[in-house]
C-alpha cells in the first residue's frame, strides 16, 4: 500500500487565521539544563494547518472534540477536482460520482503549502450539505482554511454541514494528489474541551 501525507507542516512559518494565536514551539527544558532530555511545549490555535472542527466551534451547545466518534476520520474517501469552482454547489457536485465514499475531499488547488494565509477562498454552498448527506457522506474535507468564505460571520456552510451530520476537515494539502478513491486517516486528538484539533492526515491506496 502506498501512502501520501496530506497534512500541512507545523512550524514558525505556518500561516494562521488573522489575529489568531501564532504557532509556537519552544523547549521548556533543554538537554543542557536537565542533563538527560529536551522537553518541548507547543502553543497554537486548534484551527492551524490541517485540522478538524468540532461542532462546539460554531455552536456553544455542540459536541466537543472528545465527544466525536473516530470512525468518521478513517475510511474510504474520494478526492474530487473542483479547481475551477469559486463556490462548490450541489449542482456542481452532481457532475461527479462519489463511488459510495462516505468521505469527500475537495481539491481546489488554491492554497499551496508555504503560501501566506489566503485573502479569499472558494467556499461551500450550503446546498452542497444536503446533497452530500443524501449520498451518505459523513465527512467533508477541503484544502483551504474554512468551508465558508473567510469574512463570513454566520458560517452557513459549517451549520448546514452540521445539520446534516457531516463533519469538517480543513487545511488539507492535496497538492499533487490525483483525484480518485483512497483510504483516509485523519485522527484528531482527544482534547476534552476542544472546539477542534490538529490532525495528521494521510491517504493510502493500492497501486
Ligand atoms: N471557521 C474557521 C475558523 C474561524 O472562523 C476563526 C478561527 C480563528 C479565529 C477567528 C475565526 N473566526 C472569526 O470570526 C475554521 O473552522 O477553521
Ligand atoms: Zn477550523
Ligand atoms: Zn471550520
Amino acid at each position: 500500500m502506498k501512502m501520501i501525507d496530506v497534512s500541512r507542516r507545523l512550524g514558525p512559518d505556518t500561516p494562521v487565521w488573522p489575529g489568531d494565536t501564532p504557532y509556537r514551539y519552544q523547549l521548556s527544558w533543554s538537554m543542557e539544563e536537565t542533563g538527560s532530555v529536551n522537553v518541548g511545549q507547543v502553543e497554537m490555535s486548534v484551527h492551524t494547518g490541517t485540522h478538524v472542527d468540532a461542532p462546539y466551534h460554531f455552536d456553544s451547545n455542540g459536541e466537543k472534540m472528545i465527544d466525536l466518534p473516530l470512525d468518521i476520520y478513517m475510511g474510504k474517501a474520494i478526492v474530487l477536482d473542483v479547481s475551477n469552482a469559486t463556490e462548490v454547489t450541489a449542482s456542481l457536485l452532481e457532475g461527479f460520482s462519489l463511488d459510495g465514499a462516505e468521505r469527500v475531499l475537495l481539491k481546489t488547488d488554491t492554497w499551496k503549502e508555504g503560501e501566506p494565509f489566503p485573502e479569499t477562498i472558494p467556499s461551500i454552498h450550503p446546498d452542497a450539505a444536503s446533497y452530500l448527506a443524501s449520498h451518505g457522506v459523513r465527512l467533508l474535507g477541503v484544502d483551504v482554511p474554512s468551508v465558508d468564505p473567510l469574512d463570513s460571520k454566520e458560517l452557513a456552510a459549517h451549520h448546514a454541514l452540521h445539520t446534516h451530520s457531516i463533519h469538517i476537515l480543513e487545511g488539507l494539502n492535496l497538492e499533487g494528489v490525483t483525484p480518485g478513491l483512497y483510504e483516509l486517516t485523519a485522527l484528531p486528538l482527544p482534547i476534552v474541551e476542544g472546539d477542534g484539533s490538529p490532525v495528521r492526515a494521510v491517504l493510502r491506496y493500492y497501486e
